[in-house]
């Protein structure tokens, strides 16, 4: 396990702002942090970063409890970057090449390191490499902290709102550079992120906080609007496939659905069934999870849902990769973001 926390608490004054029971998260995940304005997102991020102590409780890190004395080793593991970060007034090259100069690496392998992370952020190092940081638009400025991040090759990558003030292609080019940190380095994301469509699609797992304390933690499945209000109180979704998704309750500002994945359930058959939403899709991919649970990637018109289901069931419905398949599941198993 990368994390253990146990019993964490952070004041503020007298104020929780933070207490989180139990909570383990694995290596080489992306988690998604999710949560209203002051629900303590930030909060967890800093303590998970070393950069904040929690007032009480403990933290073990790869086996390890954390000390005062021990934070300063494992920070220099995990890295995090602020939703506008700063850049040091010097040239680019500087500001991707500081932390590894100060990690000790030689300078051959802070050259390449350099180079790397700047291609992985969309940024030529050839134009970039000796810009100065006022050459820099807002969105290269951004990508240039996350190449200083990236050039580390962290263990653990900590994002707070990373895209929230950059242009549309810096958020793309940002969020791509994440997902191959994942994949080449094995590197853990721990993300808050307004792009909420993108970090449900995205994470692994996603955290939901709510006045500090996580109030539920697995993977989610997000729908995206537009949304069409019907006469009998209901919202429905109309998918390119002309298939329609039909939801419940009071839409958010958001626009957003999400369900869970146990909410959703698979039948070989267009069964007779009293939930609103009975679709036809096709099974992407299927991955033990939890022991004996399997999580089935399924793709439906142009939307990607994930189910949980037993491996019994699997078997039982003789399901494979590619697969055709109905989904099911009720207009109330969405919850409005
Ligand atoms: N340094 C501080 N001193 C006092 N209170 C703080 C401090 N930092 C955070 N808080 C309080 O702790 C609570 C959690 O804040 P935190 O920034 O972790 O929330 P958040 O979910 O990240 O919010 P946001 O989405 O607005 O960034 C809030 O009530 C906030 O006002």
């Amino acid at each position: 396990m990368l994390y253990e926390l146990r019993d964490v608490k952070r004041f503020y004054n007298d104020r929780c702002a933070l207490s989180v029971d139990r909570l383990a998260m694995e290596g080489g995940k992306i988690y998604g942090l999710v949560g209203p304005n002051g629900s303590g997102k930030t909060t967890l991020l800093r303590i998970l970063a070393f950069l904040d102590e929690p007032s009480e409780g403990q933290i073990i890190y790869k086996g390890s409890s954390v000390t005062s004395q021990n934070a300063s080793l494992f920070r220099q593991e995990v890295t995090m970057l602020l939703q506008n970060a700063r850049l040091l007034t010097r040239k680019v090259k500087d500001n991707v090449s500081y932390g590894l100069k100060l990690r000790g690496y030689d300078s051959k392998t802070v050259k390449t390191r350099v180079v790397e992370a700047l291609e992985m952020v969309g940024l030529q190092p050839k134009d970039f490499l000796n810009r100065a940081w006022y050459e820099l638009s807002g969105g290269e400025a951004q990508r240039v902290a996350l190449a200083a991040r990236l050039a580390l090759r962290p263990d653990v990558l900590l994002l707070d709102e990373p895209t929230a003030n950059v242009d549309k292609v810096s958020e793309a080019l940002i969020n791509q550079a994440v997902i191959k940190a994942k994949k080449e380095w094995k590197t853990t994301i721990i993300m808050v992120s307004h792009d909420l469509g993108w970090l449900y699609s995205t994470a692994d797992e996603i955290l939901s906080l709510w006045g500090g304390r996580i109030v539920h933690q697995g993977p989610e499945n997000i729908i995206p609007g537009p949304w069409e209000k019907l006469e009998n109180g209901l919202h429905c979704k109309r998918l390119r496939d002309g298939q329609k998704i039909y939801v419940s309750g009071a839409p958010s500002q958001s626009g957003v659905v999400s369900i869970s994945p146990s909410e959703i359930l698979l039948a070989e058959y267009p069964e007779r069934t009293s939930a609103r939403n009975l679709l036809y899709g096709f099974i992407r991919e299927m991955a033990y999870c939890n022991g004996s649970q399997i999580r089935v990637t399924l793709s439906i018109g142009e939307i990607s849902l994930v189910a949980l289901i037993t491996d019994e069931a699997a078997r039982e419905l003789k399901l494979s990769p590619g697969m055709n398949i109905y989904v099911v599941f009720k207009a109330t198993a969405a919850k409005w973001l």
